[in-house]
């Protein structure tokens, strides 16, 4: 059976509310043996992504996780204990379950402490963290918080100077309030391309742009196949990214407890795709700081941002996209609907 978005032409395409996509994407993950939360949680996050048109990590992921849930890598029941240190900081034993379920249990603790002590932290370990991480922090901003948060990854990327991979793809993401707008919200993979977004031009037989990746002999490639059959990726912008890099590594996986990317073994499980890693999320209440009200500070740099030319801030794609799919619906092309279709044994 061929995966979601494992095709290369655009057949003829159907449209799912965003409500038939969770519930498909739910059952999907039911069937497959998680416990209903969890299969509630994962199915929001992957049709937002989806809905959001951040196509790495929305439905093309389902195969990866069906085949890691398959091959009994993650525990797709597990409950996550969280544990309340001190005034400004949680901790989460994921229970080698999904981070966002971890992260759903430790939420109302978190911004109790954010609220009350301006900062609070959460440290996930434990967790395996498949998706994008815009979901985990955009929702904090709704809610009148800044947050930023880590996750590391698997073993792809060079750091800048060496000469064999030791850093995952780990994303740094950000969210904060606006005033008369849209959260500002940025979500980046501190490598020069994201591992999904690999995959996706190698299915599709495409090249990368140059500067995204190494093959086997650590040569410059454009060849998205050279890169995943033993090459590596690079940092995006030289040292700057890789010194990120190495500090997710530090925050997601030393500070919370999880594995460093280079860490983990999944050879005995044949099929595992996610990477059972760490995250950390720092949540600030904004209302605490000097004074003036930082919503209405944002509007007042991104007018200035708009004033001196900028046509598109971070996010404003995603929400096109996702006003366009509250009219119009979600477009999945048919064999990708057909393929979700038969895993969720319909
Ligand atoms: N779970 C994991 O371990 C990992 C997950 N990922 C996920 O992969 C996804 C893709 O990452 P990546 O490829 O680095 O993301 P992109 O490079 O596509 O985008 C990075 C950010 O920059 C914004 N942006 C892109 N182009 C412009 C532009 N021209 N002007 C202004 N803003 C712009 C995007 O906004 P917009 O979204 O609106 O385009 C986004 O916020 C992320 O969601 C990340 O979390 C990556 C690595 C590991
Ligand atoms: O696209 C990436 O890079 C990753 N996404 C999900 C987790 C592994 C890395």
């Amino acid at each position: 059976m061929s995966a979601p978005h494992d095709h290369v032409s655009t057949a003829v395409s159907q449209n799912l509310s965003f409500e038939a996509l969770t519930a498909l994407l739910e059952q999907i993950f039911l069937r497959h043996g998680t416990s209903a939360d969890v299969a509630k949680t994962l199915a929001l996050n992957c049709a937002s992504a989806e809905r959001d048109g951040a196509h790495s990590h929305g439905v093309f992921r389902i195969p990866g996780y069906v085949s890691t849930l398959q091959s009994g890598w993650v525990n797709g029941q597990a409950v996550p204990v969280v544990e309340d240190v001190a005034s400004g900081f949680v901790r989460v034993d994921a229970g080698n379950g999904f981070a966002q379920p971890a992260l759903a249990a430790a939420r109302s603790l978190l911004v109790e402490k954010a609220r009350s002590a301006g900062i609070a932290v959460l440290a996930i370990r434990n967790s395996h963290h498949f998706a994008a991480l815009w979901p985990d922090v955009e929702p904090f901003a709704d809610e009148g918080l800044v947050a930023l948060s880590v996750v590391n990854s698997m073993t792809c990327v060079v750091p800048h100077g060496a000469d064999r991979p030791l850093f995952g793809t780990n994303p740094i993401a950000f969210a904060a309030p606006r005033a008369n707008g849209d959260p500002i919200v940025f979500d980046l993979a501190t490598s020069a391309i994201a591992h999904g977004d690999v995959q996706i031009a190698a299915r599709k037989g495409e090249r990368l742009p140059a500067g995204m990746g190494v093959d086997s002999l650590g040569q410059p490639t454009q060849d998205p196949k050279a890169i995943l059959e033993g090459g590596a990726l690079l940092p995006f912008g030289g040292h700057k990214g890789s010194a990120l890099s190495m500090m997710v590594e530090l925050l997601a996986a030393a500070l919370t407890g999880g594995n460093f990317s280079f860490e983990f073994d999944w050879s005995n499980h044949p099929g595992a795709k996610t990477p059972w890693t760490g995250q950390l999320l720092i949540v600030i209440d904004p209302s605490k700081s000097a004074g003036q009200n930082f919503a209405e500070r944002s509007q007042e740099l991104v007018r200035q941002m708009h004033g001196v030319g900028l046509k598109r801030l971070p996010g404003d794609r995603r929400h096109r996209q996702r006003a366009k799919a509250k009219v119009e619906g979600i477009a999945l092309d048919a064999q990708t609907l057909a393929s979700l279709r038969e895993l969720a044994g319909l």
